[in-house]
């Protein structure tokens, strides 16, 4: 049921997968984190702008490399440290696998999220912390903050944020595939969410 290379974490039921052709091969993998505060009582949820490196100029969670010697949880709490400036009690939310054609390795990337935090938001060197209004259907009046960014985020995020929002847990894959422009785009989708408590 599960695409290949995909490493099973929690147990799933399918939720959503398209796209065309082939899963693609690959050597190795590395392991990185994403971590995001939610609030949901707030109705705002933290992203930050990538200013350097891979995925600049994207809205993203926080995160980076698992170095060696610290669990993925660790990571996470290090990276949002680093990237955001402040600290906290972060849960799993979901891994998902990334590979995009001509790369030597495929990213392995653990969630997180928590709906508290501590310290100050702070902008560092790789990234712009923004809040931004978590999307309400029960509530009528417009939020004063802006709109999760989709169209400046990884092509992906659309399809499994809705279950981060929700608290549902996911494991999924992703391939993306070069297009004729030499532009990275999403072309194979699988994704599986922990059953509806
Ligand atoms: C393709 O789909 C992706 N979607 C999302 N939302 N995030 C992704 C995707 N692919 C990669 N990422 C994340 C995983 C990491 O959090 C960052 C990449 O981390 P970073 O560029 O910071 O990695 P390094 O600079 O190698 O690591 P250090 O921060 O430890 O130096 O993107």
């Amino acid at each position: 049921m599960l695409p290949p290379g995909l490493l099973k974490t929690i147990d799933v039921i399918p939720y959503s997968e398209g796209g065309e052709g082939e899963w693609m091969s690959f050597e190795r993998r590395k392991y990185y984190t994403n971590a995001f505060i939610v609030q949901h009582d707030k109705k705002r949820i933290l992203l930050g702008l990538k200013k350097r490196g891979f995925g600049k100029d994207k809205y993203n969670g926080f995160g980076g490399k698992v170095e060696e010697g610290e669990t993925s949880a660790e990571a996470a709490v290090r990276e949002l440290q680093e990237e955001a400036g402040i600290t906290a009690a972060l849960e799993y939310s979901g891994t998902m696998l990334f590979f995009s054609e001509g790369a030597d390795f495929a990213y392995h990337i653990d969630y997180y999220s928590a709906g508290t935090y501590e310290g100050t938001i702070t902008e560092s060197e790789e990234m712009r912390p923004e809040w931004f209004a978590i999307p309400d259907a029960t509530v009528a009046e417009s939020s004063a903050l802006p709109s999760i960014p989709f169209q400046q985020m990884w092509d992906d995020d659309g399809i499994w944020f809705p279950l981060l929002l929700a608290k549902r847990k996911f494991n999924g894959r992703v391939d993306f595939r070069l297009n004729a422009r030499g532009e990275s785009k999403l072309t194979k989708w699988w994704f599986g969410a922990e059953a509806e408590r």
